[in-house]
């Protein structure tokens, strides 16, 4: 059997009885950056949390790698939350230790020098960073991890467009793009269209769009905002 990165099929999650997703099947298997993207509340985190096997889906399947997801997936997949995930108490160092030794795919060297570029200093105490640079040091976190599925939630959530611009930068450098997928959710479509390799529309639980980004401009000559519209008629 082939290894599938992501694949889902039939995907409902209910909260209280009220679904938030319903009926999602996906299937992606290649590297690259896959944008997630939809309005608010379309499911979009939900997604990710199943996919991360963080959440049990109601019904329907999921596989990552081949493998039913569940907590213990972390050593394929590195999940960015939306929610912040770093310890006051720690110092930046501190964190990049604590992470090396809870994810033995972690790379303590590649986050130093992410660390050293965005120029915050390994003494530095998490407390003391502000919004912007905390959710830098959350990233290269996750973006040392070398990993076949990154799943990303709202990185560029509640940050300026400097910081947002500098995120995305990191995340197209420090990724693999010949051997990792990165899965990162969104509402803002214009802003990452230029670096993504696949478009996954959702909107009220559903998968309205799952295409190839290049074969969308090359095939069907459409950019990936004309393709979201169409859909939409
Ligand atoms: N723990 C929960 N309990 C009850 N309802 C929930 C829960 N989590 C999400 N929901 C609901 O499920 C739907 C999908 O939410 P989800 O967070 O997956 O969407 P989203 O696309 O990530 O939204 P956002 O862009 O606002 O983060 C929404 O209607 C939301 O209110």
């Amino acid at each position: 059997m082939t290894t599938r990165r992501v694949s889902t099929e039939d995907l409902t999650k209910k909260y209280l009885g009220k679904p938030a997703l319903n009926g999602v099947s996906i299937d992606l298997n290649e590297p690259g950056i896959v944008g997630l993207v939809g309005p608010n509340g379309s499911g979009k985190s939900t997604l990710l949390k199943i996919i991360a096997g963080l959440l049990k889906p109601s019904k329907g399947k999921v596989l990552v790698m081949n493998q039913v997801p569940d907590r213990l997936i972390s050593k394929e997949t590195a999940y960015l939350s939306e929610v912040d995930s770093l310890y006051d108490y720690q110092k930046a160092g501190e964190a990049v230790t604590f992470f090396s030794r809870m994810y033995p795919e972690f790379s303590p060297e590649k986050a130093k020098e992410m660390l050293r570029e965005l120029e915050i200093d390994l003494n530095d105490k998490i407390k003391h960073l502000s919004k912007g640079n905390r959710a830098r040091v959350k990233l290269a976190l996750t973006l040392a991890r070398d990993v076949p599925l990154l799943l990303l939630d709202e990185p560029l959530s509640g940050l300026d467009p400097i910081v947002r611009e500098e995120i995305l930068n990191m995340i197209i450098r420090y990724t693999n793009i010949e051997n990792q997928m990165t899965i990162l959710s969104t509402h803002e479509v214009a802003e990452v269209e230029p670096f993504l390799d696949h478009i996954l529309f959702m909107k009220e639980g559903r998968i309205l769009l799952s295409e190839n980004v290049e074969t969308l401009r090359e095939t069907q000559g459409k950019s990936v905002v004309e393709a979201m519209r169409e859909v939409l008629k």
